[in-house]
C-alpha cells in the first residue's frame, strides 16, 4: 500500500525532510503536520512534558518559537504552490527557509495541553512569503508570531 500523503510536510522532498521541527525523516524531531483549514493553516501538537520553561507547568519559549517557525515554513510552501496553481507533490513543493522570525509571548503556555497553531498568509511577493501564526492552548492565544520565509534558489 502507498503511503498516504496529506500534510504539507509529507510533500517535502526526502533531502529536505531532516528539520528538527518538521522533517518527517528526523526520528528525534517533532515531525509537526500542517494542513489547510479553509484560508488558514492548522497544526495540532501535544509537546512532551519535559519541554519545560523554567517552571514545571509552562512550555519552553524556544519550543514555542520552533513550532511557529516550522508551521510558517510549511504554510509558506503550501501558499506559494497554491498561488502557482499547482498541486503539492514531492517534485513540485517549493523549498523555503526562515529569513526573519518575531514572536510575542502573550501568556504562559501550559504543559500538558494540546497546542493549536493557526497560520495566515499575510503577503506573497515573489520568493518572499510572510506568514502570521497564532499559538493557542486551552482557548488562549499564548503567542503570536510573524515569519518572513524565502524560497531558496534551486542551486542550493
Ligand atoms: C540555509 C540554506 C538553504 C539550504 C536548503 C536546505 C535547508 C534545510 C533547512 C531546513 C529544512 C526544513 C524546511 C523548513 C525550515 C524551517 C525553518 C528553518 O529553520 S530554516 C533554517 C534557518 N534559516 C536559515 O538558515 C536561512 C539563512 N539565510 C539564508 O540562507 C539567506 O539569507 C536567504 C536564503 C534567507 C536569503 O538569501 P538569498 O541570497 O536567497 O536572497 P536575498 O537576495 O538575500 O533576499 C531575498 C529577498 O529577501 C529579503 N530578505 C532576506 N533576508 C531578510 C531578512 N532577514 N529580513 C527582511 N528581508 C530579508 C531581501 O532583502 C530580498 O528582498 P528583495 O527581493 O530585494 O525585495
Amino acid at each position: 500500500m502507498e503511503d498516504k500523503l496529506e500534510a504539507f510536510q509529507d510533500f517535502y522532498p526526502d533531502d529536505y525532510s531532516h528539520c528538527y521541527g518538521c522533517g518527517r525523516l528526523n526520528e528525534h524531531g517533532m515531525q509537526i503536520k500542517s494542513y489547510w483549514d479553509g484560508e488558514e493553516s492548522v497544526c495540532r501538537i501535544h509537546p512532551r512534558d519535559y519541554y519545560t520553561g523554567g517552571m514545571k507547568h509552562i512550555v519552553y519559549g524556544g519550543l514555542i518559537a520552533s513550532l511557529i517557525d516550522c508551521h510558517a515554513a510549511g504554510t509558506a510552501a503550501a501558499a506559494k504552490i497554491k498561488e502557482l496553481g499547482q498541486e503539492m507533490t514531492r517534485e513540485t513543493m517549493p523549498r523555503f527557509v526562515t529569513a526573519n522570525l518575531n514572536v510575542n509571548f502573550k501568556a504562559p503556555t501550559p504543559i500538558g495541553a494540546e497546542i493549536e497553531l493557526r497560520g495566515k498568509v499575510l503577503e506573497i511577493k515573489g520568493r518572499k512569503v510572510t506568514i502570521g501564526v497564532d499559538l493557542i492552548a486551552e482557548g488562549v492565544v499564548c503567542a503570536e508570531g510573524q515569519a518572513l520565509m524565502i524560497q531558496v534558489k534551486e542551486t542550493l
